[in-house]
């Protein structure tokens, strides 16, 4: 059994560039900057600070008001770092050999990503490997039934994205994919493989997974270069002055300049939710990639809260990591292999991915590509298109 998490949230919780492991073996520091013994008993299970975990009570909530909002952003940032640090470093990959570990720099991408075309979709579609199957899966909080029997596959390759009305369980589906949460019922299978338990339990996962949390999850007391270079800090050995000149460029990617030195709360929402994606493409530059990567790049609402240009900024960034997308002024691919999209945005529905899953009550009630989104006479695709009060949605 896990142990209950004793987060320290907010704005206190303070990592202090410490690694992974010694971290795990380590201190959090209070709202007083009081040590507090760590509970993480050991490093496989570090995505017990998932969000639901600390949702519970502990003690320290009681000892030191927070609001839900802090301590979910206090737990994403945890597991955002750690897990991912784990994905990208840990298990398979690290006894993977012959693969160039040299530094490659994601390439600046100020441009306009070309969705993938309709013959390389249906390609895809039926002959991409299947990375993660949902075999009718249940989640429920509680009294509240949020899942209900939803099934659908991603495929290897692919730009998805998860769609459908607020509170409908899109978040909660991404996060059972991830493996943080486990289904109450139904099966989840990764590369062929039915997971049992979480992703933490698993010791060498058969799929990457990368994800970038919807509070976009920063550690509020690092600062915005410490939270970008983090991984690199932690677990590479690479020269300072290099992490700087990557943190530099990774946020100059999201269109960020000067903010280095700035704290979370110092940065808007959608400076936040950059930065997180700058941490994304940095943890991707410790080593080549190639299109036979199995991997999959999770983003919760990439694009929520943001301007209408901040969001085409980050929907042509996330298309243009995807290796399927050739940057025109290279021809050089992307290096993400498959992705998933929570969204509400039309913008990014239409600009981000290929093909569609409509979560709805649970389920997947309809599935298509982006142009068939436009033209579906489905009523409830034709409901949530247009915004229409009337229909099967009911509000
Ligand atoms: N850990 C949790 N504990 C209790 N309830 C939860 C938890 N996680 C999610 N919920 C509830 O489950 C429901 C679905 O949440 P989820 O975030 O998956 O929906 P969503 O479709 O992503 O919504 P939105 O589009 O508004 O972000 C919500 O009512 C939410 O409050």
């Amino acid at each position: 059994m896990l142990a209950t998490p004793m987060l320290q949230l907010g704005a206190v919780f303070q990592p202090s560039i410490a690694t992974c492991r010694s971290f795990h073996q380590g201190t959090l520091f209070g709202a007083h900057l009081q040590p507090l013994p760590l509970v993480w008993p050991s490093q496989n299970q570090l995505c017990q600070c998932r969000p639901e975990s600390v949702h519970a009570s502990t003690p320290l909530e009681a000892k030191h008001e927070t609001s839900p909002s802090q301590r979910r952003n206090a737990s994403e940032a945890v597991a955002s770092a750690f897990w991912n640090a784990r994905c990208e470093f840990g298990g398979a990959r690290e006894q993977q050999d012959g693969r160039s570990r040299q530094a490659r720099r994601t390439r600046c991408s100020a441009f306009v990503a070309a969705p993938a075309s309709p013959e390389r979709m249906e390609d895809v579609e039926e002959n991409g490997e299947v990375l993660i199957e949902c075999k009718d899966v249940y989640k429920s909080f509680g009294d509240k039934h949020i899942l209900r029997g939803a099934s659908f596959k991603i495929r290897h390759g692919e730009a998805v994205g998860i769609i459908g009305p607020s509170g409908t369980g899109k978040s909660t589906i991404l996060r059972i994919m991830a493996g943080l949460l486990e289904p109450d019922k139904g099966e989840v299978w990764v590369c062929g493989k039915k997971r049992e338990g979480l992703i933490s339990d698993e010791d060498n996962p058969p799929l990457r997974i990368g994800m970038v949390f919807q509070s976009a999850a920063l550690f509020d007391s690092l600062t915005v270069q410490e939270n970008v270079g983090f991984m690199l800090y932690e677990h590479s050995d690479i020269p300072e002055d290099e992490i700087k000149r990557r943190v530099t460029e990774s946020l100059m990617q999201v269109g960020l300049y000067n903010v280095e030195q700035r704290l979370p709360s110092e940065l808007s929402g959608g400076m936040k939710k950059r930065v997180a994606l700058a941490r994304a493409i940095i943890s991707d530059a410790q080593e080549e990639r190639s299109s036979d990567d199995r991997e999959v790049v999770m983003y919760d609402e990439p694009t929520a809260g943001l301007d209408p240009i901040a969001s085409t900024v980050v929907e042509d960034l996330i298309r243009s990591l995807h290796v399927k997308s050739i940057n025109p002024a290279t021809k050089e691919p992307g290096t993400i292999a498959s992705y998933i999209v929570v969204t509400h945005q039309h913008s990014t529905i239409r600009r981000a991915v290929d093909r569609l899953l409509f979560l709805h009550e649970g389920r997947v009630v309809w599935e298509g590509t982006t142009s068939e989104f436009d033209t579906s006479q489905e009523p409830i695709v034709r409901q949530f298109a247009e915004g229409n009060l009337k229909g099967p949605i009911k509000y």
